[in-house]
């Protein structure tokens, strides 16, 4: 069965060997989201449990990136998804186009799994747009894997979208009425099918008209067979930045990327974010950019906490900053006499350095993170999930043994996999655990591209910071205040931040209320 789908492009491309280790992944991959939640109408949605143990983990972002006037525009996009594996990592897709028509390939899996040298010399033409997917709407599978590309009256569209639209049942179906066919079961269609279906006279006045209608999360890449756009929502709620290329002998190269750590390794130079409500259109004669919607920024601050790099500037602020300040403000405000710091790898590392700097508490890597198991490794059965953590994680005995131990990550969901953290530093004979964490509990979810659980499997929606404490076995437990947080992530900037998941005040309407009831009202 072949996993890869090719649009626009004749050969086959399934080699016998990436079948094989297409079919390892797909085997995993579908068997740990067969219990996955979608949000806001996704219809092909298998039904959410309620087992606290079923899905201890946080999901990741989409990527996305896009390249306008390179010779070999797939491959920097190849190497911008590389760049932005880590915000996805179920499927990744490959849109170029050579100014005649628009050529797709996407595959379920890891960026380099899908793009050998031979699949990406089939992506012929100077303009790419790229996509690392986990899905929020719609299943995990390829149907929904990205860039989708729609053949419409505006011609043919590709489009790559990172975060989640809240408003989607009715517009789907007053599409349907007005006789749109929908390729996936994911939200980012709706864009591309709303611009496929708005009465507006040219292509850019189409986009803009969507993307008024739309309400949510998005980051957006979009190209046809001669342009590229890209576009935020007037929230601003996922990063999307722009950079450049110079070219000594002709025009320069213009790139997007969720991330700015995508740029570096095109050798590109960060210009500027797209802004929160701006659409931005690079065509032949160069860029230009219109505000479509008011912005009202509300930027997700949880990119600063654990979802972005920290190599990368979003926001206008370096990651990097936020986290050693967060880590900073936890030790002013909850220290305990301690022997070490250890971070739990890889998202607590940062705060961590921060936390020892500011406390004077020695650093180390008590704990060592096998680099070969992913971000979102999971598993269905809670014995296998227990062997994976210590797959992922390993104690070093000899750092830990004896000594009184603050423990730094970044955060706790359904507090499972600290609790075996706390469990596998004492079994290496740490004499105390001190747990800090550099966010405020996480009480509501996220309907914005975090696909963090409904309020009654969110454990500190339901239970005191003292019962967590008590659940993970640590001999203390204390969580970074709101204030600490957002000072820590303002830098100056004056950026406004989404702090929904930690206040449970959205700043857009939601929809799906059954997420946000507490753990009692399910019984
Ligand atoms: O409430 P819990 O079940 O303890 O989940 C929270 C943990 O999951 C995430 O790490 P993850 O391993 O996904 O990614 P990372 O390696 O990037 O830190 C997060 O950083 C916490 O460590
Ligand atoms: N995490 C995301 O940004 C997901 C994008 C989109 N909502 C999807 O499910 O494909
Ligand atoms: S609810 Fe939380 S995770 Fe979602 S956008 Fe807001 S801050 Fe980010
Ligand atoms: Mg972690």
């Amino acid at each position: 069965m072949s996993r890869i789908k090719a649009e626009g492009i004749e050969s086959e491309l399934d080699t016998p060997m990436r079948r094989i280790v297409f079919e390892g992944f797909e085997s995993k991959i579908l068997q740990t989201l067969a219990s996955r939640t979608k949000r806001n109408g996704g219809e092909a949605a298998p039904a959410r449990t309620a087992s606290p143990e079923e899905d201890p983990k946080l999901r990741e972002h989409c990527g996305v990136a896009a390249v306008y006037h390179h010779p070999d525009a797939a491959r920097q996009v190849y190497l911008s998804l590389y760049a932005l594996q880590h915000r996805g990592q179920e499927s990744a897709g490959i849109a170029s186009a050579d100014g005649n028509s628009i050529s797709n390939i996407k595959g379920m899996g890891l960026v380099s799994e899908i793009f050998t040298d031979e699949v990406l010399s089939k992506l012929k033409g100077d303009m790419a747009i790229g996509h690392t997917r986990y899905s929020t709407t719609g299943d995990s599978a390829l149907l929904n894997a990205q860039p989708i590309r729609v053949e419409s009256t505006k011609g043919l569209i590709a489009i790559a979208h990172n975060g989640n639209l809240v408003n989607l049942g009715n517009l789907r179906v007053e599409l349907e009425r007005q006789g749109a066919t929908f390729q996936t079961t994911s939200d980012s269609e709706i864009i591309i099918q709303l611009i496929a279906h708005s009465t507006a006279t040219t292509l850019v006045d189409a986009i803009a008209d969507s993307l008024r209608q739309v309400e949510g999360a998005f980051s957006i890449v979009m190209m046809t067979r001669d342009r590229i756009f890209a576009a935020r929502d007037r929230h601003g709620f996922r990063p999307l930045s722009m950079g450049r290329i110079q070219n000594p002998d002709g025009p320069d190269t213009i790139v997007f990327a969720s991330e700015t750590c995508a740029f570096d390794l095109l050798h590109a130079k960060f210009e500027r974010d797209v802004a929160p409500g701006e659409l931005v259109m690079v065509t032949e004669d160069g860029v230009t950019s219109r505000q479509y919607a008011e912005p009202n920024q509300s930027s997700c601050i949880f990119e600063h906490v654990y979802f972005a790099r920290p190599d990368s500037k979003i926001f206008n602020r370096w990651v990097q900053d936020s986290r050693e300040q967060m880590g900073r403000q936890l030790a002013r405000e909850s220290h305990v006499p301690a022997d070490l710091v250890v971070p739990v790898p890889d998202s607590g590392v940062t705060a961590a350095i921060g936390y020892a700097a500011e406390s004077g508490v020695p650093f180390r890597f008590g704990l060592i993170r096998n680099h070969y198991v992913g971000r979102t490794f999971i598993e269905p059965e809670q014995k296998v999930r227990d062997f994976g953590v210590r797959l992922k994680l390993n104690p070093v005995r000899n750092l830990l043994e004896g000594k009184r131990i603050i423990l730094i990550d970044d955060s706790i969901i359904r507090g499972t996999t600290s609790r075996k953290i706390v469990r596998m530093v004492r079994g290496a004979g740490a004499k105390e655990v001190h747990l800090r964490i550099s966010c405020p509990p996480t009480i509501s979810p996220c309907f914005y591209g975090v696909d963090t659980p409904r309020k009654s499997e969110l454990i500190a929606a339901n239970q005191s910071i003292e019962e967590i404490c008590s659940f993970i076995e640590a001999d203390s437990l204390a969580y970074l205040s709101l204030d600490g947080l957002q000072h820590a992530c303002d830098g100056g900037e004056g950026n406004q931040y989404c702090v929904a998941c930690y206040t449970g005040n959205y700043p857009t309407a939601w929809v799906d209320v059954e997420d946000i009831l507490p753990a009692t009202a399910t019984l």
